[in-house]
């Protein structure tokens, strides 16, 4: 049962907490097109929440306007409780919103574990100056990072590839480095841009099961949108549908399932 304070306890057993964000009549419009009309749902602390819908259904807009890309002209988000004004993108980096991209956005040069640690660089409060004045501190802060990145290389299970430029990884292994940097930034809300896209059963087997441990392990919230409505099914918690901008369906995986005008969009039904 779904309650608005307390949160609610899935079939599998996890404890899921009260609202972390809340999106509210969100619309927004690139010139003429409407890419979101007037949506509102609500991300909960320790769940897996997935956006679907078809094709130009207003997705990726919506993981923007989450990310701080885009600025809705009509609506509100809310994070922890309180009205986010309008944010840069690292800003919205800088309140605990990691995300990973639907082209992988990698450095193809550098090793796997030089990318992983790009993911730490909000946490390096240590300048060049002070790291020149103190020594100390910044060898620590270096400590402290390496030990969470060695985690996180450890847990998604990239340790032979550790040293292995990007560059040279098949692209499952690719889209696994990209959510091991986004995972070593220890984010309050874990944004995945399509993260099956382009995989085959077996990838995309892999890539369920660490989205799932990564949930269960560190507890982290997870938001993710996908074009393909049976990958995220077995996944997620909560799915919002989406389709031609508009919200057309918002529920536990079976009650979106059954959903008729779910069904519709899915099958290509022709609208007014
Ligand atoms: N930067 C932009 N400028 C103009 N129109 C845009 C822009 N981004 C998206 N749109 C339009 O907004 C609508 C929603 O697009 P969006 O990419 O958010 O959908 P999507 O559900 O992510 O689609 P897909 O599954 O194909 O990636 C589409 O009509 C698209 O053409």
């Amino acid at each position: 049962m779904l309650d608005d304070t307390e949160g609610y306890v899935t079939e599998d057993g996890r404890k899921i907490g009260g609202v972390v964000m809340e999106m509210k009549n969100i619309t927004l419009r690139f010139g003429g097109v409407v890419a979101i009309k007037d949506i509102s749902f609500d991300i909960r602390e320790g769940e897996i929440r997935a956006i679907i819908g078809p094709n130009g259904a207003g997705k990726s807009s919506m993981l923007n306007v989450i990310s701080g890309f885009y600025h809705p002209q009509e609506g509100e988000v809310w994070y922890k409780g309180k009205k986010r004004p309008g944010m840069r993108p690292y800003q919205v980096a800088q309140q605990g919103i990691a995300r990973t991209f639907q082209n992988i956005a990698l450095f193809e040069g550098m090793s796997v574990l030089d990318n992983v640690m790009t993911g730490r660089i909000r946490q390096m409060s240590t300048g060049m100056f002070a790291q020149a004045l103190w020594k100390g501190k910044a060898e620590q802060e270096e400590v402290e990072n390496r030990e969470t990145v060695e985690k996180v290389i450890d847990f998604l299970e990239i340790q032979h590839i550790r040293k292995t430029p990007v560059g040279r990884l098949p692209y499952g292994l690719k889209k696994r480095v990209e959510l091991a940097r986004a995972l070593a930034a220890e984010p309050s809300i874990l944004l995945l841009d399509e993260p099956m896209a382009g995989m085959n059963v077996e990838e995309k087997e892999d890539m369920s099961r660490f989205i799932l441990d990564v949930n269960d392990e560190f507890g982290t919230t997870i938001a993710l949108i996908e074009h393909d409505m049976g990958v995220v099914m077995d996944l997620s918690d909560r799915v919002v549908v989406m389709d031609y901008g508009k919200k057309i369906g918002d529920g536990s995986p079976d009650e979106v399932r059954s959903n008729q005008a779910v069904i519709d969009a899915y099958l290509g039904v022709q609208h007014d």
